[in-house]
């Protein structure tokens, strides 16, 4: 039996909508519009609309514009929409009209066909779901909005827990004393201590960075209506709003400083963009940092190993692949790539609107999903369990040339470049090769070649 159909009717005229659809005739031609990319909006900035619209119904209550009965239908309907109404009922594609109206009038469709189920009140989308709102501050709002939660929730908690698993490993690493690496060679020793310790200060700096933007994230376009001079909106509204959205978000909202910018320009979503961008670059780094020092296990660097989670090839037995940084690695390379998506996108504000905010709203929440779950994994999965290879990294430590380093405030450069050459051709030890050719003792050239030493600068005294 096919699909059934209801009538159902907006400004441009009728159209089959289908009969169990909690959604009407806007989000149908929305649909049938926008057959684009599959994918619609991430559910929890529907969430954030939903929200919006709850705290609106209230404000608009309190400010006597709506009666009390609808006021209490719509957020009742606010109140009952759960996981099986988010998967169903807002299919819109994220490529649709530039200002999300689309978006916006699902909900509002949504919410007013719930409001008015069986208590008699007839309940508009436009005129009471949407009352005192624009789909040009709701957007914009919803977008901040529910970039802030994801980043108080999700990703500031797992870059947290990303930096207590670098410190923690730092701790147990203190006493491992390795090759340093630049350009990809040998270079002076240090300890794997200060090289996870400064992944753990990347992270930390990229976690600050971010926390930095919710001052800016908290202002909200909500109450600017259509192009920001609050038309149709009573002048108490927007205050009052965000302090209802506060209390529904343990967060604190506020009007946004100048509600023209809040809706003509994304500039705060490339601003956390931009500092995603940063997070994303350090992940990167730390990704390909673990990926070379776990290579091998025989012809490659082999420093550490990290755990096996799963065969690595289909078709080499026995072979593991460092799969939790190839993740994070690709991650990394989306929100890059994201992060130039919503710069295309914030330069897409022409005079008083914004028009690419699907598209912010989408991307820069995948991004900060994204991030977190990266973050979680890497600290969990390759962080906290990777082992220390000594005997290897001792070894290549024991024979590294490169410590005559040491020896230049003692004899001089040139000196000491003609005793590394002398080491790398014959594969001696740079020491036995050092008493040979200067006049310094075992003891001196012991204590100067030391690279336990070495690794905390090589002070006298220290
Ligand atoms: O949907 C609205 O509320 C306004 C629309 O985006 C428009 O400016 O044309």
């Amino acid at each position: 039996m096919g699909e059934k159909f209801r009538t159902e009717k907006d400004s441009l005229g009728e159209i089959q909508v289908p009969q169990t659809a909690l959604y009407g005739a806007q989000t149908q031609r929305a649909v049938e519009n926008f057959p684009v990319s599959g994918n619609g909006l991430p559910t929890e900035f529907i969430r954030a609309i939903v929200l919006i619209k709850k705290s609106a119904a209230e404000a608009n209550r309190d400010l006597g514009l709506l009666d009390k009965a609808r006021a209490a239908a719509i957020i009742g309907a606010c109140d009952s929409l759960g996981d099986p109404e988010f998967a169903a009922h807002f299919p819109v594609d994220i490529y649709q009209t530039g200002s999300g109206t689309s978006s916006n009038m699902n909900v509002n469709e949504v919410l007013a066909h719930l409001a008015g189920e069986g208590n008699g009140l007839s309940i508009s989308p436009n005129d009471h779901v949407n009352m005192s709102q624009s789909s040009n501050d709701v957007i914009p709002t919803a977008i901040h909005v529910s970039a802030l939660l994801a980043v108080r929730d999700k990703l500031l908690p797992a870059l947290r827990n990303l930096h207590t698993q670098l410190c923690d490993k730092a701790v147990q690493v203190q006493n491992v004393v390795k090759t340093g690496r630049t350009h990809l060679m040998d270079a002076v020793p240090m300890t794997m201590a200060q090289e996870v310790y400064a992944w753990a200060a990347q992270v930390e700096d990229c976690r600050e960075r971010i926390r930095a933007t919710m001052p800016r994230l908290a202002q909200l376009a909500q109450g600017g209506t259509a192009i920001g001079t609050g038309l149709n909106a009573h002048p108490d509204f927007s205050e009052l709003f965000a302090q209802k959205l506060s209390a529904h978000t343990s967060q604190q909202f506020r009007p946004a400083d100048n509600l023209f910018a809040a809706i003509s320009s994304q500039d705060t979503s490339v601003e956390l963009s931009g500092q995603l961008k940063v997070l994303a670059v350090a992940m990167m780094k730390i990704a390909n940092d673990l990926r070379w020092m776990n290579s091998g296990p025989l012809a490659g660097v082999a420093e550490i190993a990290l755990k096996a989670l799963q065969p690595g090839s289909s078709i080499m037995p026995g072979k593991v692949n460092p799969v939790i940084a190839e993740s994070a690695a690709m991650v990394a390379a989306r929100v890059m790539g994201n992060d130039t998506t919503i710069t295309v996108a914030g330069q897409s504000g022409n005079f008083q609107l914004n028009v690419m905010l699907p598209l912010v709203a989408s991307t820069l929440l995948e991004s900060i999903s994204l991030l977190a779950n990266a973050s979680q994994l890497l600290a969990d999965r390759a962080i906290a369990s990777y082992t220390v290879n000594r005997p290897h990294i001792e070894e290549t430590l024991g024979r590294n040339p490169i410590l005559v380093t040491a020896l230049n405030p003692v004899i001089g450069y040139l000196k000491a470049a003609e005793i590394a050459k002398a080491a790398y051709s014959s594969g001696r030890p740079v020491l036995d090769v050092a008493l040979e050719m200067t006049d310094l003792d075992r003891k001196t050239l012991e204590d100067l070649l030391d690279p336990a030493h070495l690794a905390k600068g090589g002070l006298v005294g220290e």
